[in-house]
Formats: C-alpha cells, sequence, structure tokens
C-alpha cells in the first residue's frame, strides 16, 4: 500500500530537506501550510528541484508526488489525511508548534488504523517533539489521554542542513548544501517498527546528536550572524572572511567542545574534526545566507535551553570557562529592531523598560541564584548603557 507522509510547513527545510527524504523513501507527501502563494504554487505544479550546491558543483533532484493543504482554509481535509496517515512532520519553527497542535489531535483522535501515527518534529530545538506531543496533549480529551500511544507515536528528532532564504522568483525550487544530517530516537517506537526512511540515522539516545548539533552548529552559525550584522556583513559567508569573527566564533566553538567532550561520550579530536567540517559548512560561499536569517528570532535564540545560554549555563555549572559565549549573546543583545524581524524589536523594547537582571530572566529565563546569572546580567546592563 502507498505510504502517506504529512508535512507541516512548506519553507525551505520543508521543501529543501523533509520532504525530499520522505519523497526518496517512497512516501506521498501531503503539505500543510498557512501562506496561500505557498499552498497555490503547490497545488498547481507537478515537481519542483533541490539543488545541493557545493565546491564540487551542482547536483538537482527532483520531487514529485505530493498533493498540499491550507489549514486556514481547509482544516477538516488536513484532519482526514492525518487519520489515514503513517507518519507527521513539521518544520514550521518552534513558536508555531503550538498552532498546528490542535489539528493533529483531531486528526488522531479519529484514527482507526491499527499502525500508530508516528510524529517527527524537525525543529532546530531540544526536545521539539516533546513539546509538540505536550501541545497534543492539551487538545486531546481527558478519557483519551491513557490510549493516545495506541493511536500515535512521538519521537524526537535532530535535522542538519543549511537552507538559505531562496532568491525571488524560484518559485519552489530549492537550493541547498550538500550535507544532511537526520537523527531520530527510535526507542519511542517500542515494537512497532519505525519508519522506513533510508536518510534517518535511528539512535536509543538522542541528547549527544542534539546538544552537538544545536551548540556547534547552529552556536557558531548565530554567533557569526549576530557579529557580522554589528559589522555590517550581508552574508554568512562575508562574515566567516572576517579574521576578527571568525577567532570569536573558534572561540566560542572551544567552549562548547569542552562541554561536548565532557558530558558525551565524543572525544576531543572528534569534536575537533566536527568543528572544522562546520566552520567549512557555514563558511560555504555558494550559499548566500543573510545574516538576518541566520539571526532571526533573537529572543527565541536567547533562551534557556538555546544555542549560546544552554552551554553556557552547563559550562558555569561546572566551573568552566564561557567568555566567548557570553560576547555572542552581547551580540545577540545588539540585534534590535532589524526589519521584518519582531523578536528584535519586541528585544529592544525589552532592554528598554526593565531593570539588567528583570531583563535577563524574560529574555533568558535564566534561574537569578544561577551561577551564570551575574555574567549575563552584566553583559545586558552594557548594551542597555550603549542606547542611553
Ligand atoms: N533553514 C535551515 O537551514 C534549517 C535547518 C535545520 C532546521 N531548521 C528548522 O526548521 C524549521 C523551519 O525553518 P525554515 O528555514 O524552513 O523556515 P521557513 O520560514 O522557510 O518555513 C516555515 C514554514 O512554516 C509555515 N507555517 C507557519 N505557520 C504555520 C502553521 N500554523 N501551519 C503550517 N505551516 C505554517 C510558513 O508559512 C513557512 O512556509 C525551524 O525550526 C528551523 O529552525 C531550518
Ligand atoms: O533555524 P534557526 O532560526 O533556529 O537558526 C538559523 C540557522 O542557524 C539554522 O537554520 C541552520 O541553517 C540550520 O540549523 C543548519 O542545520
Amino acid at each position: 500500500m502507498a505510504k502517506k507522509a504529512i508535512h507541516f510547513g512548506g519553507g525551505n527545510i520543508g521543501r529543501g530537506f523533509v520532504a525530499e527524504f520522505l519523497h526518496t523513501a517512497g512516501y506521498e507527501v501531503v503539505f500543510i501550510d498557512v501562506m496561500d502563494n505557498i499552498i497555490n504554487e503547490l497545488q498547481n505544479t507537478k515537481s519542483y528541484t533541490v539543488t545541493e550546491v557545493s565546491e564540487e558543483g551542482e547536483t538537482t533532484k527532483t520531487i514529485t508526488n505530493y498533493r498540499a493543504i491550507n489549514s486556514k482554509t481547509n482544516e477538516q481535509d488536513v484532519i482526514n489525511e492525518i487519520a489515514t496517515a503513517d507518519i507527521v512532520t513539521c518544520a514550521v519553527g518552534p513558536n508555531i508548534l503550538k498552532f498546528i497542535a490542535p489539528v493533529i489531535a483531531k486528526g488522531i483522535e479519529i484514527r482507526s488504523t491499527p499502525k500508530p501515527l508516528a510524529v517527527i518534529a524537525c525543529e532546530n530545538m531540544i526536545g521539539g517533539t516533546d513539546t509538540l506531543h505536550g501541545y497534543i496533549k492539551e487538545n486531546t480529551d481527558s478519557a483519551r489521554l491513557d490510549s493516545l500511544g495506541e493511536r500515535a507515536q512521538f519521537a524526537n528528532s535532530a535535522i542538519d542542513r543549511i537552507v538559505p532564504a531562496q532568491p525571488p522568483n524560484s518559485g519552489l525550487n530549492v537550493r541547498i548544501e550538500k550535507f544532511y544530517e537526520w537523527v531520530v530516537e527510535k526507542t519511542p517506537f517500542g515494537n512497532v517498527a519505525h519508519p522506513d526512511i533510508p536518510a534517518i540515522h535511528w539512535v536509543d539516545n538522542l541528547e549527544p546528536y542534539i546538544e552537538r548539533k544545536l551548540f556547534t552548529v547552529n552556536t557558531s552559525h548565530a554567533t557569526a550572524a549576530y557579529y557580522g550584522k554589528y559589522s555590517g556583513k550581508a552574508t554568512i559567508a562575508e562574515a566567516m572572511r572576517d579574521s576578527f569573527i571568525k577567532d570569536a566564533v573558534r572561540d566560542a566553538m572551544n567552549e562548547t567542545a569542552s562541554l561536548i567532550v565532557d558530558k558525551h561520550e565524543i572525544t576531543a579530536s572528534e569534536q575537533q574534526q566536527y568543528v572544522e567540517k562546520i566552520i567549512k559548512r557555514i563558511s560555504n560561499p555558494y550559499l548566500e545566507d543573510s545574516v538576518e536569517r541566520v539571526g532571526r528570532a533573537p529572543i527565541r535564540k536567547l533562551g534557556r535551553k538555546e544555542r549560546f545560554i544552554g552551554p553556557a549555563a552547563q559550562l558555569a555549572e561546572r566551573g568552566a570557562r564561557y567568555k566567548a559565549l557570553l560576547g555572542s549573546v552581547e551580540m545577540a543583545l545588539r540585534f534590535q529592531n532589524v526589519e521584518g524581524d519582531d523578536e528584535s524589536v519586541e528585544l529592544a523594547k525589552i532592554l528598554k523598560e526593565n531593570s539588567p537582571a528583570d531583563a535577563t530572566v524574560q529574555l533568558t529565563g535564566l534561574e537569578r541564584t544561577h551561577p551564570l546569572f551575574q555574567s549575563v546580567s552584566d553583559v545586558v546592563y552594557q548594551v542597555q548603557s550603549e542606547s542611553k
């Protein structure tokens, strides 16, 4: 029987990563989005292309066998599709999970197929599927909560592939880097076979993979973006050509590496090789990745479990160095009032209206007694002083 995947978010990573690998694994992909233009284009075309760009040249793959539904206007259709699907994935952004949960909960509720639905959130965050699962539970009748696991199984994932904003007029076609990594927990599937998707690396314990990814790829990327924005660079590759910024990135990488090596079964030389690969990837001149895309949503990125405060807090608890990460935090705090980025406007407002300590709590969620708190509060104070 044909396999069916429902994918929320027809954006860059949705089309250029998740749908590509679901398609290659033989799934029909039903895209769900709220943007009329994306849905219309997906409904009016039979294929789009995914082009991998690297110094070795370009390789293009064609994606077919998809449909698309606008969940804003056709919610019941989405519910009916989920009821008969094999897998639900999403790449909508961490702040959107609460909005897609109600419709997923309704689709799960009316399922009658014996095999549970596999749910895998593909967001840049720790415990993305757990968070979605929590919202789905909130939208499930309390009498049906105990049996939810018979209808759906929830597995966390870590995904890695740089997909920049696409040039205007490229339609659905996506230009991306060649490298990719998709790691998913297998334990939540118990005795039920996990989905058959060759691109996925299935693991028992996701924590080392997601922490290594978020605290290396995304910490370095965001560090380059915030330093780059501050010094007037347009792209990450351009920022990485500046030796001062590259050193700041390397310094932050040395700090997160010490945590990753200390905490997980990853040797210093393995981590060093990983770091070198990431520095090369984010410096890729063939990807026109803007500092605004990579720096987007600074409040989310300053969060407690996120790419700066997450590792810095753990380093502070271990009595280890986190000075370079504080430099990245300082630059992130300067990412204010950037056109098209609501969080950057909110960031400016929070910094203007609050004391350093209150702003630190609001922005980072750090506990006032945490060993990292005072250093972050001092950096907040410094950035606040610049605009007085
Ligand atoms: N771009 C990358 O390099 C990359 C790589 C790894 C992970 N990610 C993660 O993937 C996620 C998506 O990132 P992106 O770069 O593809 O962003 P994007 O903005 O290109 O795509 C997000 C899509 O979600 C859609 N959306 C918003 N609200 C929705 C809703 N309620 N229902 C359905 N669709 C909705 C948007 O219309 C958009 O098409 C983020 O969590 C990001 O961190 C991105
Ligand atoms: O998607 P964000 O906003 O969490 O982070 C921006 C980029 O760092 C990110 O999209 C990377 O390109 C991606 O995580 C690479 O795998």
